[in-house]
């Protein structure tokens, strides 16, 4: 378990707490304390007599007052920090290890979600079976910022420096600042989803998810439904978007009927269609995804969110999903692992989706990755390139994608049959259109258009 501590108080990671005993790896105690983010959540049953509260870890560690205070606490958490030139250079990371009851307890595990969250799925235990794949070096690290920037990941999962604001009494402390400012789109997005799957959980807590799974249909086969239509068509599978806005293009359609839309694209000729469940940027939601799925539509359904944690797979499977997307640059290379574990187990496949040649090759890297989308728009900057799809797939990589047998889908940007034929010419076999079908009064017929020929039936 670890803290990061901000301002010199200390903030709980939401990806420390749990949202029901189900989730807590045997062996290690969840405790949480008192924070401002995420909101303050409750402690699993046999912690609750511990004492919560807000604690200042620069007098925690300097006076001696707080060697007193330090002392009480330590019947209860010992503090490790870790190692203590760090914490003092930018009081930032703080571990804690709970003494309850009298486990040899951990000192530190990991701080990687996927060794932290212990999420099982069937008999298999995600997190036991990681632990032997996981690189030694990678298990290692003992910051989840240092794995970060070592995969060139520039999304920061959380404000650094906690949120903006926040007020003790009648004083508000913490400005705006470089650590608590989103740089840029996907970086709000990402730390605002953080927020709302941190309320999600609670309403929705993973054991009753999984139940709820008993009583959904199985996943239908998303890629095995892209490459019989690329045999059948000789053009790239369709996986047709279901998008209502976007930040970069704004409404994309006023009268927004997802399951008409859905049907449209069916009977067009799609292979699969992506979802989009994000509510606030892109205006979706998983309701949208769930009516499509109940409406009878038989094309596998891509849910289109930004996953932070598991707990989104398995809600998107509860709503109908057949598969997930993951972008690599949002997500480290162990939390990748670990979620391609998971769908695995639920039987959905995984669209990993990447921008550049680094994330390409983190991608090529991981075992078990049948689907990579390489995505035309920078979802940082909003440029859109279809370039990027011709660059990603040339030379070695190209080749190694062939051996791999890897199915490559261009996503983004395409408009034209000239724009497929260039992505097609490219090596991938299937796209992903949103923006050009959606817009169009009759998204169906938008295919052929998009195609140059009909593909439907
Ligand atoms: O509307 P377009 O330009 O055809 O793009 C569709 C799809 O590729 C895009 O929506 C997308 C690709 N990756 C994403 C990740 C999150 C949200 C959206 C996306």
């Amino acid at each position: 378990m670890y803290a990061r501590a901000s301002s010199g108080l200390i903030t709980i990671l939401p990806s420390m707490t749990s949202s029901g005993a189900d989730s807590a790896p045997s062996g290690t105690h969840l405790l949480s304390w008192q924070s401002d983010y995420p909101p303050h959540k409750s402690i699993s049953p046999p912690l609750s007599t511990y004492k919560k509260g807000k604690l200042d870890i620069r007098r925690l560690l300097e006076s001696e007052e707080s060697s007193e205070r330090k002392k009480k606490m330590e019947g209860l958490v010992s503090f490790q920090p870790f190692p203590s030139s760090v914490i003092q250079r930018r009081l930032s990371t703080v571990y804690l290890t709970t003494r309850y009851p009298s486990s040899s307890s951990s000192s530190c595990a990991p701080p990687l979600r996927a060794q932290q969250s212990g999420i099982t799925g069937g008999s298999e235990s995600v997190s036991s079976a990681l632990e032997g794949k996981a690189s030694e070096q990678e298990v290692g690290m003992l910051y989840q910022d240092e794995v970060v920037s070592s995969q060139g990941i520039r999304i920061r999962r959380r404000p650094p420096t906690g949120p903006p604001l926040h007020y003790v009494g009648p004083f508000e402390f913490r400005l705006q600042n470089e650590g608590n400012t989103p740089r840029n789109i996907l970086e709000e997005i990402v730390w605002h989803k953080d927020k709302e799957v941190t309320l999600m959980k609670e309403k929705r807590p993973l054991y009753t998810l999984k139940k709820a799974l008993e009583n959904v249909p199985p996943p239908r086969d998303f890629i095995a439904a892209l490459r019989s239509a690329h045999q059948r068509t000789g053009l790239p599978g369709l996986i047709a978007e279901v998008k209502k806005a976007s930040p970069s293009r704004g409404i994309l359609r006023e009268d927004f009927d997802p399951v008409a839309i859905a049907q449209a694209y069916e009977k067009g000729g799609a292979a699969c269609l992506s979802v989009l469940t994000d509510e606030k940027y892109f205006k979706g939601s998983f309701e949208n995804l769930q009516a499509i799925r109940d409406a009878g539509v038989k094309c596998p359904l891509l849910c289109k969110e930004f996953i932070v944690e598991a707990w989104q797979i398995y809600y998107g499977r509860s709503k109908g999903a057949d598969a997930v997307l993951l972008i690599a640059s949002v997500l480290p290379d162990l939390d990748i692992k670990y979620m391609l574990k998971i769908c695995k187990i639920l039987g959905m496949a995984t669209l990993v989706e990447v921008h550049d040649e680094r994330e390409m090759d983190r991608v090529l890297a991981i075992e078990g990755v049948e689907l990579i989308g390489i995505n035309n728009r920078n979802l940082e900057t909003f440029e859109v390139d279809i370039g990027i799809t011709k660059r990603l797939l040339e030379g070695e990589r190209g080749e190694l994608i062939r051996q791999k047998d890897i199915l490559v889908v261009g996503e983004s940007g395409l408009f034209t049959p000239e724009d497929i034929a260039f992505v097609q010419e490219a090596g991938v076999k299937a796209v992903l259109v949103g923006e050009s079908l959606v817009k169009q009064s009759d998204p169906g017929q938008g295919i052929s258009t998009l195609f140059g020929r009909d593909v439907s039936g």
